[in-house]
């Protein structure tokens, strides 16, 4: 869960914890922020007689910290990421500064100064916005410190050996963990106890708050644009503020990167932490839906021209050697790449565009988990099919792309292979998470139902030695099926059967699958197929489903933010089903012990077990 007033101000921004503790890793990862670790390599070794204060000396170690970072990361890709967070706690006591003990017996000095005593718990914390200039790193420095007041009980001898002992005092200042073992040395605290621990979470917050909103001189609205892929020149255009990542005051005003979400300008100023909304909220989910299309086409078109596969073998490249390669007007590569930067599909430095990890695995055209041949059904097939969707509505067809609508037999052989090569990579991508989702070692022999191209197959029997799969599918289909390759190895254990799942009797198997084949089936095809299947299963066989779990689902299912009901980018056929829903028909159906599992965070795993009748 993300509160969107607050730390929902870092959502679309890159943000790098700039610390090596695990405290301050989990109470922001708490708060709902994502961000990288990188830990700073920055020595603290400042010299504390120069500073005025205890506090002014943690908050100069924690910029140095998150701008040594910043540096570095900007040193090793030409490009830093949109804000970097130091923090550095301290103890302070009559006058002195407790840092982490080098030993034990430093450990013993520090924890017996405390005994009995009032100590001050500084944190001082840097929240750096970067962004690159010709090539140069430029910073925004925001700093802060929280002070918390500490009272030690006295710690007799044998306590203090023993807490000492523990080990738990070395990685922390003054020798002591609050929340943890030390919590029993303490007896009380007056302030904010994450500041203690390591990480000042409510006055960060307020931080941002106060970045994030600062008020703009009356009668300056803030503009709203609503053609909502923006074009990128500059990298500091990639965070989520139109007028760049370095200038937080103008973040919230400008369109989202991927340009999805337009900010409503606002009269008066809103925050948690002390400031009201008056203004009701703008439909934001609807406007992302409305405009969804537009980002899936840059994605399928960069695909489809191979943009992905250029920018893999030879990135990072500019604009006019991208379209020198795919064969494309310039002016029209850079902008496409432009967009497929705030997107996030591309990085763009001063060396030219790159992939993303992402863009590299899953839309260039070849390796093992591309999933080019996806991109290119949905912007072949299926997009034709969408895009007479109104015409399928008025005529109660099936939003089903226009070449497999005349049934399997007239489908041209072009056609069945994109279809199979979609089918193809998604199934290599998730049949790892299938195959392991639970033991099925006690199977000896399993039937893929719409087995398509036998990637799932494959890994099983790789999984299960004792295993023999049987990939059941449309005469088609098995017959262009040895055209497709997996990195599994190709085994005897695999058998092909052609055959149609509603009227032919199925192969004979202890274990029934059915993998990301059932979302898009009307209830009353589903039921009657399922039946079918419990009626084949002899009791003790099992019947695997696995399907695509849209994101909201998984989002509900972790209690995080909700859109209202009906806004969903997935699932476009009937509301896909919950592991509940399918454990229930399952139960129905005549099948007991039926587990449910999630895969690959994206999958719902479900598998049952025929009773005897
Ligand atoms: C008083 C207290 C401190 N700490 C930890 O003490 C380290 C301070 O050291 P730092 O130099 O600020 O941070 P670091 O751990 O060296 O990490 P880095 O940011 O990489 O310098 C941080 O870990 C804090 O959580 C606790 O876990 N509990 C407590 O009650």
């Amino acid at each position: 869960m993300l509160l969107r007033p607050v730390i929902g101000k870092l959502q679309h921004k890159r943000v790098v914890l700039a610390s090596s503790s695990p405290r301050r890793r989990e109470i922001l990862s708490n708060a709902g922020l994502r961000f990288e670790v990188v830990p700073s390599r920055f020595k603290e070794k400042l010299h504390k007689g120069s500073f005025a204060a205890p506090h002014a000396y943690a908050v100069e170690t924690a910029k140095q910290k998150a701008l040594e970072v910043a540096d570095r990361m900007h040193q090793k890709d030409l490009r830093a990421p949109d804000v970097v967070i130091g923090a550095d706690t301290i103890v302070a006591v009559g006058g002195l500064i407790l840092e982490k003990p080098v030993d034990k017996q430093d450990a013993y000095r520090m924890l017996s100064r405390l005994s009995g005593k009032e100590h001050s718990v500084f944190t001082g914390v840097a929240i750096v916005h970067c962004c690159t200039r010709d090539g140069q790193l430029d910073t925004e420095v925001s700093e802060f410190y929280e002070e918390t007041t500490v009272k030690f009980s006295e710690l007799s001898e044998e306590l203090l050996w023993e807490y000492i002992d523990s080990g738990e005092p070395m990685d922390k200042a003054g020798g002591y963990g609050i929340q943890a073992l030390g919590g029993m040395l303490v007896e009380y605290v007056r302030g904010d106890f994450l500041n203690v621990v390591g990480f000042p979470l409510n006055r960060f917050c307020k931080e941002l708050a106060r970045l994030y909103h600062a008020p703009r001189a009356p009668g300056t609205p803030r503009p709203v644009q609503h053609d909502s892929i923006p074009a990128v020149d500059t990298f500091e255009d990639l965070s989520d503020s139109k007028g760049g990542g370095s200038d937080p005051a103008r973040a919230s005003g400008g369109l989202q990167a991927g340009g999805a979400r337009p900010q409503a300008p606002r009269t008066q100023e809103a925050d948690l932490n002390g400031v009201t909304d008056s203004q009701p909220g703008l439909p934001a989910g609807l406007l992302e839906l409305m405009d969804g299309f537009k980002a899936s086409k840059v994605l399928l078109t960069a695909c489809k021209l191979q943009v992905f596969d250029v920018l893999k073998d030879r990135g990072p490249l500019s604009a006019t050697d991208v379209a020198r390669e795919i064969d494309a007007s310039v002016g029209g590569t850079a902008r496409l790449l432009d967009v497929c930067a705030a997107l996030g599909l591309l990085d763009k430095s001063d060396r030219g565009y790159s992939n993303t990890e992402t863009a590299s695995l899953h839309l260039a055209s070849d390796g093992e988990q591309s999933l080019h041949g996806l991109a290119a059904y949905h912007d072949g097939p299926v997009w034709g099919a969408f895009t007479h969707l109104g015409r399928a509505v008025r005529e109660g067809a099936a939003w089903t792309p226009e070449p497999l609508l005349q049934g399997p037999h007239k489908w041209s052989t072009e056609a069945t292979l994109q279809f199979m090569r979609a089918s193809h990579g998604l199934s290599k991508l998730t049949a790892q998470h299938v195959a392991t989702a639970f033991d099925l070692s006690p199977f000896t022999s399993a039937c893929h139902l719409g087995g398509c191209t036998g990637a799932l197959a494959h890994k099983l029997v790789q999984e299960y030695p004792h295993l023999q799969v049987t990939v059941f599918d449309l005469p088609e289909v098995i017959k262009l099926a040895g055209d497709f390759q997996t990195d599994a190895q190709p085994s005897e254990r695999v058998h092909f059967v052609p055959g149609d799942l509603s009227s032919d009797s199925l192969p004979p198997a202890d274990l029934y699958i059915f993998c990301s084949l059932l979302h898009d089936w009307p209830d009353d095809r589903l039921h009657g197929l399922l039946s079918r299947i419990s009626g084949s299963c002899k009791p003790g066989a099992g019947l695997l489903l696995a399907e695509l779990a849209p994101a909201e689902e998984e989002e509900e299912a972790s209690g995080a933010a909700r859109r209202p009901p009906g806004l969903r980018t997935r699932g476009v056929g009937r509301r896909p089903w919950s592991p509940g829903q399918y454990r229930r028909l399952l139960q129905r159906l005549g099948f007991q012990d039926v587990q449910a599992a999630r895969a690959g965070g994206l999958l719902h795993v479900v598998l049952g077990t025929r009773a005897p009748p």
